[in-house]
């Protein structure tokens, strides 16, 4: 449905394509910063961008749930697509409130429509199958403009972003792998599988974050401790911030976003104990038991202590998985962990986190969907008074 009734791009794809698009991507993010200084740089400009909105409204309550989409689109999308948003730019906050409303309208199972795809031709609107279309032919004809416009004005020997690297491969090599289509599925594959994973994660860190004033004192002392107050956080303060390290390990384990991986299918027959899963059976994880079952001791507390030694050292548990495990791990794990890292640190370098005057505690409940996500909530970003 999202990939013109053929099997492309990396998400929902398998076999000799799926491994030919996933080497291919990579190495044209990487030959585009990824993953690199420039990367930094990118996440660094979204940061200062943020908080110099949150300083505009520091003071009065904001809903924060959809804050870090356009950033987050932006530090992509310059690796992408060579180019960069305003943070209050319509089309794309139009565009990325068009993606949310995707990850809430399905589950990672597919729903109904994947078990019984003929209740489309039945019940259309009931089924959820008229909102899907909708979506995904809004997000392809933004996506068709921007190849278009990289098409009009592409230097063969001057290639921009990853959709140039694309276009030039496909006029020089002519191998049939290199469509247009093919294109239009991968970019929308990393735009989908890279906004509401890092943005929902980030929501519910800040969730945790305001919800327990001790992580807060703990975070805001480390970060003056290493970082201070004027210098601009880095992504090299990571090894000297255990405590901001243990931080983001806890917001992924207690929120767990990509509850369910992305869906698996077994290619042969398999044991697994005393189960046999037969070929082609369709297997999701379960992340998000694994993540709040009794291993924790206390899953349902947030506390970043459970990743630190007494000695001090971060504790690399390995039933934490939050990006996967194996051949089909996340490609975005090392751009997800700076974001977050940078988000944070450059957030209460500034700013003390509170719940608005008069408001109860936001609830910890996630909304369901392709990526959970936190209820809608407030908070008031107030200055520290250090800029
Ligand atoms: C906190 C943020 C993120 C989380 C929790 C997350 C989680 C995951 C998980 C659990 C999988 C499935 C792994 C498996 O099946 O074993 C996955 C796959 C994937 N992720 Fe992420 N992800 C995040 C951010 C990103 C970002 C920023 C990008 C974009 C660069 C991205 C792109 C992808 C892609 C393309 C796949 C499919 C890989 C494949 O099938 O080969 N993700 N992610």
């Amino acid at each position: 449905m999202r990939s013109f009734g053929k099997k492309l791009g990396i998400v929902f794809n398998d076999g000799p394509s799926w491994s030919k698009t996933r080497r291919v991507v990579l190495k044209y993010l990487k030959s585009f910063g990824y993953n690199s200084k420039f990367m930094e740089s990118y996440i660094a400009e979204e940061c200062r961008a943020l908080v110099k909105l949150r300083t505009g409204d520091a003071g009065q309550p904001i809903l924060v749930n959809s804050m870090f989409n356009i950033s987050i689109v932006n530090i992509l999308w310059r690796l992408v697509a060579g180019k960069r948003y305003d943070l209050e730019d319509r089309k794309l906050k139009t565009l990325c409130d068009l993606i949310m409303r995707l990850f809430r309208a399905v589950d990672m199972s597919g729903g109904i429509l994947n078990f019984m795809p003929f209740v489309r031709h039945i019940l259309p609107g009931l089924s959820g199958y008229t909102e899907l279309t909708s979506i995904h032919k809004a997000l392809h004809d933004f996506l068709r403009e921007t190849i278009q416009e990289h098409q009009q004005n592409i230097d063969v020997n001057n290639p921009r972003d990853v959709i140039d690297a694309f276009l030039i491969e496909k006029i020089e090599c002519k191998d049939q792998f290199f469509t247009d289509e093919e294109l239009q599925v991968v970019c929308l594959d990393l735009l989908e599988a890279g906004m509401e994973t890092v943005s929902n994660t980030a929501v519910f860190m800040l969730l945790h974050i305001v919800c327990n004033y001790d992580v807060q004192r703990k975070l805001h002392h480390e970060i003056d401790d290493i970082i201070g107050p004027l210098r601009p956080p880095a992504l090299s303060d990571r090894t000297s911030m255990v405590y901001t390290e243990a931080v983001l390990l806890e917001s992924l384990r207690i929120s767990s976003v990509a509850a369910m991986g992305i869906p698996h299918m077994a290619l042969d027959d398999a044991r697994l104990g005393d189960y046999i899963i037969p070929k082609g059976t369709f297997i999701l994880l379960a992340m998000f038991d694994l993540h709040n079952s009794p291993h924790w001791t206390d899953p349902d507390v947030f506390r970043p202590e459970r990743f630190i030694t007494k000695d001090g050292n971060l504790i690399q548990d390995d039933s934490l998985m939050p990006f996967g495990i194996g051949r089909r791990r996340c490609i975005g794990e090392g751009l997800a962990r700076s974001e977050l890292f940078m988000f944070l640190t450059h957030i209460l370098q500034k700013f003390y986190l509170k719940i608005p005057d008069g408001e109860t505690v936001p609830s910890l409940e996630p909304n369901d969907g392709l990526s959970l996500s936190a209820k809608p909530f407030k908070i008031v970003f107030e200055s520290r008074n250090n800029m």
